[in-house]
C-alpha cells in the first residue's frame, strides 16, 4: 500500500474510448487527476463527461484504454477500489420506495461500514436531513434528492468522490452550504473530487485543475485561472461558451498552460 500512496495521480485516464453504435462518446482521451485537489470536467451537453465519469465508476466498460484509480487498475482491481470511492449523479436515483434512512442503511451495508446508525445520524446532521429521514425517497423534490445522494456519496467517507453536477436543483443557499461542506469535507480527509458541473462558479471556487471536453475529446485543461488569461476572458463562464462555440482554439491558446 505505501507505493501506491505515494503515487501523485488519484486518477490517470491513458487513450480512453467508448462508442455507443455509431457514437463515439468519449474518443481518446488521456488526464490525470491530482490527489487532494478538485478537478472540473467540464464540456457542453453530449460532451462525454457522464460517460467518462460511468467509466471511471466501472459502470461502463471503455471501448479501449486504461484507467488507474489510486494507483490500481480500476478494470483488474474493481471490487477493492469501489470500497474507497463513491459518487452522486442526478442521473442515478436511489431506489424510490425506500425512505431516506432505509437507502442509507441498505448503502452503508453494500460499504461494510460499521457503526452505520451513528454514522447515518452523523451525515444526517451535517446535511440536514433530519427531517427527510423517515420519507419515501421517491416523493422527495429535486433538490432533496440531490442532498440525499450526496449523503449516499459521502457515507463511506471516500478518498476519491465523483460528482456529476453536486448542486443541480438546488436553491442558492443550499448550494453554497453544500460547497462549503465538500470543501470541508476535503480539508480533513484529503479527499479527491472529480466535479462535472455546468456551474461556472462552483467550478471556479471549487476546482485547482480544468479538463475542458467537446464532443468526446480534451481540447484544453489547466488551472481556471490560467485557462482564463490564455483565452483573455473575465470569466470561467466566458471560457466555457467560447470552447463549447468555436471548439477551435485561438493561437493564443495553443500552448499547453499547465
Ligand atoms: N447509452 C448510450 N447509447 C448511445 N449513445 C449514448 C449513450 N450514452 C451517451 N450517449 C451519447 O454519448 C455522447 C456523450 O454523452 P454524455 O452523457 O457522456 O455527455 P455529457 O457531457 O455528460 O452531457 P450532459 O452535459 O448533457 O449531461 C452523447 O452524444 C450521447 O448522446
Amino acid at each position: 500500500m505505501s507505493s501506491l500512496s505515494e503515487t501523485k495521480s488519484v486518477i490517470e485516464v491513458d487513450a480512453l474510448f467508448k462508442q455507443f453504435d455509431q457514437v463515439m462518446a468519449v474518443n481518446g482521451i488521456s488526464f490525470k487527476a491530482e490527489r487532494g485537489q478538485t478537478t472540473a470536467l467540464l464540456g457542453g451537453n453530449g460532451a462525454g463527461k457522464t460517460t467518462t465519469i460511468a467509466m471511471l465508476l466501472g459502470l461502463l466498460i471503455p471501448s479501449s484504454g486504461r484507467i488507474t484509480i489510486l494507483g490500481e487498475d480500476l478494470l483488474l482491481n474493481r471490487h477493492r477500489l469501489l470500497h474507497r470511492m463513491n459518487f452522486s449523479s442526478p442521473y442515478v436515483d436511489l431506489p424510490q420506495r425506500l425512505t431516506v434512512k432505509e437507502n442509507l442503511t441498505v448503502y452503508g451495508h453494500l460499504y461494510r461500514l460499521k457503526n452505520l446508525k451513528s454514522r447515518i445520524a452523523q451525515i444526517s446532521d451535517e446535511l440536514n436531513l433530519g427531517e427527510l429521514l423517515n420519507r419515501r425517497y421517491g416523493r422527495l423534490s429535486a433538490g432533496q434528492k440531490t442532498r440525499v445522494s450526496l449523503a449516499k456519496s459521502l457515507l463511506n467517507e471516500p478518498e476519491l468522490l465523483l460528482l456529476d453536477e453536486p448542486t443541480a436543483s438546488l436553491d442558492p443557499d443550499t448550494a453554497d452550504s453544500i460547497r462549503t461542506y465538500l470543501e470541508q469535507y476535503q480539508q480533513r480527509t484529503g479527499a479527491s473530487i472529480l466535479l462535472a458541473s455546468h456551474n461556472m462558479t462552483e467550478v471556479e471556487r471549487m476546482a485547482k485543475q480544468v479538463i475542458m471536453m467537446r464532443k468526446g475529446e480534451i481540447v484544453d485543461s489547466g488551472t481556471p485561472d490560467s485557462l482564463v488569461a490564455k483565452y483573455e476572458k473575465n470569466s470561467m463562464e466566458e471560457v466555457f461558451i467560447d470552447i463549447a462555440r468555436n471548439g477551435e482554439m485561438s493561437d493564443t491558446s495553443n500552448k499547453d498552460s499547465r
